[in-house]
């Protein structure tokens, strides 16, 4: 997020004291009036932190109260809340609830749980201030879970909750006092606002570590962050809205996600003088005699990725033929099957460790996926000059990584980038966000067309043939991983129509994809 204070600061230098902050609590306060529909007589609580983030909440609360919402702001650290934003709400009509913090968390942790609301009702309802304490030190454990019963009810009765607990200079896990306040969030049955990004969500790396507010719609301020795009963080955002407040961000993103049109530059279309070799042959290494299907669909993918000819080789010739009867099927082994432009190593391939080594050897792009990463040598990938696409789900991932799956889950970002270096080779992290990473560091991909119907068996061979067509026709590592990923979602979404698809199905739609991408940006 430096890049990102770095171009607010020489933004701010320009402008009026205050002015990017009145820009992003306008675009905020327009958003939450969006989604009230009506905002006179609205009741509006704000969840307000000691940084710009609660100041944020605080302008765009005293723009509601002005259209007649009743909006309580909930103070986290009443005495460093940001004073300007406060006076604002104040002079508007808006009322606080000052949380006294919490001396010792534990003990009042169960006092505030099964706190008994009706009794605070009157101080929530009377305006004006709840309790406030001096300092934390002297607070008291009865006045404490009172603040939070108040702050609680408030929430309770809620049309609509902004978290300005923390925005991007959140740092490690909530504190406990914010914790508290993001699982009264949780339980709310009001819309929940997330300013900037969720409470708690790592803003630049999408990971989630203990409590954070699960928000209904994320307003965010001059850039998406990387925790609004990647899981698991961006479940947390609910959808995301980005208000423009100037910001002229240097250098080069951290993600960037391809759109239509990037995508449309990118496929390899046949010119008049193509011919099949010209377009590229794809190789398929891939089946056993235990799992021939996954032979058959990688070929099923590559046939729909741009390549002009599949060769297939392995023990499931038979079963591609019977499918496929225009893939070119050897006998032999990777190095004696004949020229490739590129080869797809590993779907269902069991222990064949030597056509991984085969093909590894080859001077063409490789894409190793499934049994094939596991039986890669690393030095072996290492070793190679031609570019090497890694297509592991977050399981393979951690097994390559050394680490817990759950690991990889939770920090999806670093785990690709981690696993792209040690392995020097681009590599594709599939999973609800699809990344894609280059060894030499700059800006992830990330796959906006994803669709949870793509978690079917078989659809990651479809997504390897996909993207080795691809490489076979002339598309980089990074870009063939992140056009096949691309193409694969669409291709998810048009065959499951709100059902569920099975891997062919995600194949046979891959062509309508192609044609949706080729025709919109037309
Ligand atoms: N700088 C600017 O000009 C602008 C900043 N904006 C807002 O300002 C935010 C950043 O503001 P700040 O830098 O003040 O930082 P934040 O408001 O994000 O958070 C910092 C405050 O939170 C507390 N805090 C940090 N980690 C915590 C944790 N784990 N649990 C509980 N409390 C914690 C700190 O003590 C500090 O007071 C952005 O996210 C955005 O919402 C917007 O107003 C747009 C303009
Ligand atoms: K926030």
């Amino acid at each position: 997020m430096e890049t990102v204070r770095a171009a607010e600061r020489e933004l701010m230098a320009r402008l009026p004291e205050g002015a990017l902050m009145q820009r992003a609590a306008a675009g905020l306060a327009a958003a939450c009036a969006d989604l009230l529909g009506r905002v006179y007589g609205r009741r509006v609580v704000l969840l307000v932190g000691s940084g710009d983030n609660g100041g944020d909440a605080l302008y765009a609360g005293a723009r509601l109260a002005r259209r007649g919402a009743g909006v309580t702001a909930v103070l986290l650290a009443p005495e460093r809340a940001h004073a300007a934003g406060l006076a604002a709400l104040r002079r508007a009509g808006g009322r606080t609830v000052e949380i006294t913090a919490t001396a010792e968390t534990d003990k009042t942790a169960d006092t505030a749980k099964n706190g008994d609301t009706a009794k605070t009702a009157d101080t929530a309802k009377n305006g004006d201030t709840a309790k406030t304490a001096e300092t934390a030190d002297t607070a008291d454990t009865a006045d404490t879970a009172k603040t939070f019963e108040t702050a609680e009810h408030a929430i309770r009765n809620a049309d609509l909750l902004l978290d300005g607990i923390v925005g991007i200079g959140g740092k490690g896990g909530l504190r406990p006092d914010a914790a508290r306040l993001a699982a009264f969030a949780d339980s709310a049955r009001c819309a929940v606002v997330a300013v900037d990004l969720p409470s708690g969500v790592d803003a630049d790396t999408g990971e989630v570590r203990g409590a954070a507010v699960r928000a209904d719609l994320t307003v965010t301020f001059g850039t998406h962050k990387p925790g609004l795009l990647v899981d698991p963080a961006r479940e947390y955002a609910g959808s995301v809205r980005l208000v423009d407040i100037g910001l002229d961000l240097p250098g080069e993103p951290v993600l960037e996600a391809l759109q239509h049109a990037d995508v449309r530059r990118l496929l390899p279309v046949p010119s008049g003088e193509s011919d099949k070799y010209r377009r590229g042959v794809v190789g398929i290494a891939a089946g056993s005699a235990r799992y021939p299907g996954a032979a058959v669909l990688a070929v099923a993918g590559a046939l729909r990725g741009g390549a002009g000819a599949v060769r297939y080789v392995g023990p499931a010739g038979d079963a591609v033929l019977a499918r496929f009867p225009e893939t070119l099927v050897s006998d032999r082994g990777p190095r004696q099957a004949g020229r490739v432009q590129a080869w797809v190593v590993g779907p269902g391939a069991g222990d064949d460790a030597s056509a991984v080594a085969e093909v590894l050897a080859s001077d063409v792009p490789v894409l190793v996926d499934a049994d094939g990463l596991r039986l890669a040598d690393r030095d072996a990938v290492r070793a190679r000059t031609a570019p090497t696409l890694m297509t592991p789900h977050a399981g393979e991932a951690a097994a390559l990584l050394g680490v817990p799956r759950e690991e990889v889950e939770g920090a999806r970002l670093a785990s690709a980038r981690e696993l792209a270096a040690r392995y020097d080779a681009t590599v594709l992290l599939k999973g609800s966000t699809t990344l894609v990473a280059d060894p030499g560091g700059g800006a992830v991909r990330v796959n906006p067309t994803g669709t949870a119907w793509l978690a079917t068996a078989g659809s990651g061979d479809v997504l390897s043939g996909l993207a080795g067509s691809l490489l076979a026709s002339g598309l980089g590592a990074l870009d063939a991983g992140s056009t096949a990923a691309y193409l694969h979602g669409l291709a998810g979404r048009f065959a499951a129509d709100g059902a569920p698809v099975g891997a062919h199905d995600v194949a046979d739609a891959v062509p309508e994809a192609w044609r949706d991408v080729r025709d919109l940006a037309d």
